[in-house]
This record gives C-alpha cells, sequence and structure tokens, in this order.
C-alpha cells in the first residue's frame, strides 16, 4: 500500500515542532486529499480523466503540475479532486480524513475552506454540500478523540472570484453559522477578478455581521489588497504575500531590491508605505502559505520568503499550508521549513500560533480558552 498521507511524511518534521498545538487558518478541503483516496472515489464514482493510476504517482503528478509558476495553472490542478467530490459519502470521506490528518499533524484547531457551488455536478444542492462536508468533519473529530488527539473544525464557504454565486454562497454562510460555518472567501485566478465585483456579498456580510477573508496579494499585488481591506471590509488577507510591494529598503522599492539581493534586508532598514502601515496597524491577520507562494511564483524559495521579513516587522503574521495535496506539505513542514531555511524559533512559532488563534473566527471567548488551555500549556512543554 503507498498510501501517503500526512501522519506519514516522506520528509522529517522537526521533532519538537511534530509535538507544538498548531492553529491553521487557510487550507482548502478539495486541496488537501490523500493520494489513495483520490484514486479510490475516482473508482467508485466513475471519474476516469485521473492522470496516474497509482498513488506515488499521482501525488508526485499534483506536486509538480502545481509547480509552474503560476497560479493559474496551479488552479487547474483541483479540477481532478473536485470530479471525485461530487457525492455526499465523497465529500463526508475527505472532509473526515482531513480532520484526522491535521489532528495527527498537531492542529488544534482549523478553518477549512471549500467552494460549494464546485460540487453540483450530481444534482446535489448547495444544502446537501455543507451538510455532507459538516458531517465528515464532525466525524474527523470523533476519531481523532478516539486517538486521544482533540480538534475542533470550522468550515469557511468559499465563492469563485470569477463565478457570480458570491451572494448566494454568502447567504448560505449566515444561515449555517451555528452550525460550524464560521466565515466567507473568494478565491480562485485573482488577475483581472478584483474583490470589489463581490461588493454586493460583503456588505451584505458586513449587515450580517459575519466574518470574511478574500485571497488577495498572491498572484495581483497592492490594489488587490487595497480593495480587500478598504472597499470590501475583509477581516483577514488570504497570502497577503505582496503587501511587500509597499515597503522599501534603503529608499529602494522592495520588489527592486529583492531581485537584487539573495538575502532578506535587515529591518531598520525597511520602511512601510501607507497600505502596509495600515495593514500592521490595524493588526489584519495575514494567512501566509510558504510552500504554495513559490509554487506559484509568488516567492523565489522558502528561505526568501517575505514571510520572515512581515514577521520581523511584527505584522500578524500567520503560517499555513494552503492546498496539502498539491504542496505536498503539511503544517508541521511548512514550519520546520521555516525554523530549518529561515531561522525561524520555537518562540517564532509560538507567536504565529497564537497570532492565527486570535484571527480565528470563532467566538473571542473561545479563541482566549485555546490560547490559555492548549497552545501556552503545549509550548510549554515543549521545552
Ligand atoms: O492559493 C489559492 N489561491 C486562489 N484560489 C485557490 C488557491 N488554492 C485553491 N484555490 C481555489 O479555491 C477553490 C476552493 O477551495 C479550489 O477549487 C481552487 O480553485
Ligand atoms: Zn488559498
Amino acid at each position: 500500500m503507498t498510501s501517503r498521507d500526512s501522519s506519514s511524511p516522506a520528509y522529517d518534521v522537526d521533532p519538537q515542532v511534530a509535538r507544538a498545538p498548531k492553529v491553521l487558518l487557510h487550507e482548502h478541503l478539495d486541496g488537501g486529499l490523500r493520494p489513495a483516496t483520490v484514486l479510490e472515489l475516482a473508482r467508485e464514482t466513475g471519474y476516469d480523466a485521473l492522470p496516474a493510476d497509482d498513488a506515488t504517482d499521482l501525488g508526485r503528478w499534483f506536486r509538480e503540475s502545481a509547480d509552474s509558476g503560476s497560479l493559474v495553472r496551479y488552479l487547474e490542478t483541483f479540477a481532478h479532486t473536485v470530479g471525485v467530490m461530487q457525492t455526499p459519502d465523497a465529500l463526508r470521506r475527505v472532509a473526515r480524513e482531513e480532520v484526522l490528518d491535521l489532528a495527527r499533524d498537531g492542529v488544534a484547531y482549523a478553518e477549512i475552506r471549500y467552494a460549494p457551488e464546485l460540487h453540483l455536478e450530481r444534482d446535489l444542492t448547495l444544502e446537501e454540500v455543507v451538510e455532507a462536508v459538516n458531517e465528515g468533519f464532525r466525524e474527523g473529530e470523533a476519531l481523532a478523540r478516539e486517538e486521544g488527539r482533540r480538534i475542533r473544525v470550522t468550515a469557511l464557504l468559499t465563492a469563485m472570484r470569477h463565478a457570480a454565486m458570491s451572494r448566494e454562497i454568502a447567504e448560505l454562510a449566515v444561515r449555517y453559522r451555528e452550525q460550524e460555518v464560521s466565515g466567507f472567501d473568494i478565491a480562485g485566478a485573482e488577475a483581472g477578478y478584483p474583490p470589489t465585483r463581490h461588493l454586493d456579498a460583503f456588505q451584505y456580510l458586513a449587515r450580517e455581521n459575519a466574518h470574511f477573508t478574500i485571497h488577495a496579494g498572491e498572484a495581483f499585488g497592492l490594489p488587490s489588497i487595497q480593495e480587500a481591506l478598504t472597499w470590501c471590509g475583509a477581516d483577514r488577507l488570504g497570502h497577503g504575500v505582496r503587501i511587500v510591494d509597499d515597503l522599501t529598503v534603503d529608499g529602494i522599492a522592495y520588489p527592486q531590491w529583492a531581485a537584487e539581493h539573495d538575502q532578506l534586508p535587515d529591518v531598520r532598514d525597511v520602511r512601510l508605505g501607507l497600505l502596509a502601515a495600515y495593514v500592521r496597524d490595524k493588526r489584519v491577520p495575514l494567512e501566509m502559505c510558504p510552500s504554495s507562494n513559490v509554487q506559484t511564483g509568488a516567492s523565489a524559495s522558502i528561505a526568501l520568503h517575505p514571510i520572515t521579513l512581515l514577521k520581523d516587522l511584527r505584522f500578524r503574521v500567520t503560517v499555513n499550508t494552503d492546498n496539502r495535496l498539491m504542496s505536498d506539505t503539511s503544517m508541521g513542514k511548512e514550519m520546520t521549513l521555516l525554523v530549518r531555511d529561515a531561522g525561524w524559533t520555537m518562540t517564532d512559532l509560538r507567536w504565529v500560533t497564537i497570532n492565527a488563534m486570535k484571527s480565528a473566527f470563532i467566538a473571542f471567548d473561545q479563541r482566549l480558552a485555546l490560547i490559555d488551555e492548549v497552545i501556552k500549556p503545549g509550548y510549554a512543554e515543549l521545552t
């Protein structure tokens, strides 16, 4: 059996990192399947377009195809995961396994997002999609508990930015807010699809006192971030990595400085533009996904990824997986890479974990309880 899931990674997660409690705010349900599950679901549901028929080959295909340097090509790989997630049983299984894999990775709290509108090919209703995924999440939590691991998962409902269903999906998120749906998101190709196309959905959510994040500043730069925050009112930014376009180093625009240097700048030489200052002053959470950004070309390497500079500048940075299948990653791996390649310490990891918990879309008292009862004691035990 060649099944590869995040409980048996092919790389070495640092043993201390493995034991650390983790919080994950940015992970796509349809980007986190086990390769063996994709194969089995394809067989069961009659999906015959998979590019490989062995789990190892299929895992490699996803990673290599996602390594294109372009977000648009990266996103093409999702046809094959979404393709096998069109029945209630398939959705439930994928959701259940993701929760279990995250629990085994040390995740104590996760917000997992998916786009209900992508799962309607076989006549499911939007409600049936949400309910199947929710059932899977609850089953996953229960299975994790049986293994002695405590995890809580809530859902974020995503609308695709090129489509026209955002208002409907926003209403769906509000309708399920008492059933562990904690917020809303927009995703998909960024260039050409500004968040203001979905203003109606965001204004509706604001009127309903609901929470939302927006993928912004990943494949497109500052205007996308500016719109997401000041026009749309996003609570958090998905990625937001391009906020560094608004920094200068010794008077030189950061992108230009970075192109000429093989290292990160000294924070004392960095100045913030108005938008970057706003993001930092307002403590806007940045859901950063290092490996994913290297694959889509938003960053040259983990060592040079702006997440380290933004951490040192005390932006409200969080560490996330984005898509464990496409990036062949896990929370443990992202954190290990930051320690190994970018000089991060356990104190940094504790800080971003608390940042993430503070920025979650669940109630304040519940966030505080997780910080005081799980994260702080978990890190204290490591030393
Ligand atoms: O990093 C990303 N940027 C933008 N869109 C993404 C990213 N990862 C996944 N999706 C898109 O979100 C949909 C719902 O989960 C996925 O099907 C994919 O098209
Ligand atoms: Zn994403």
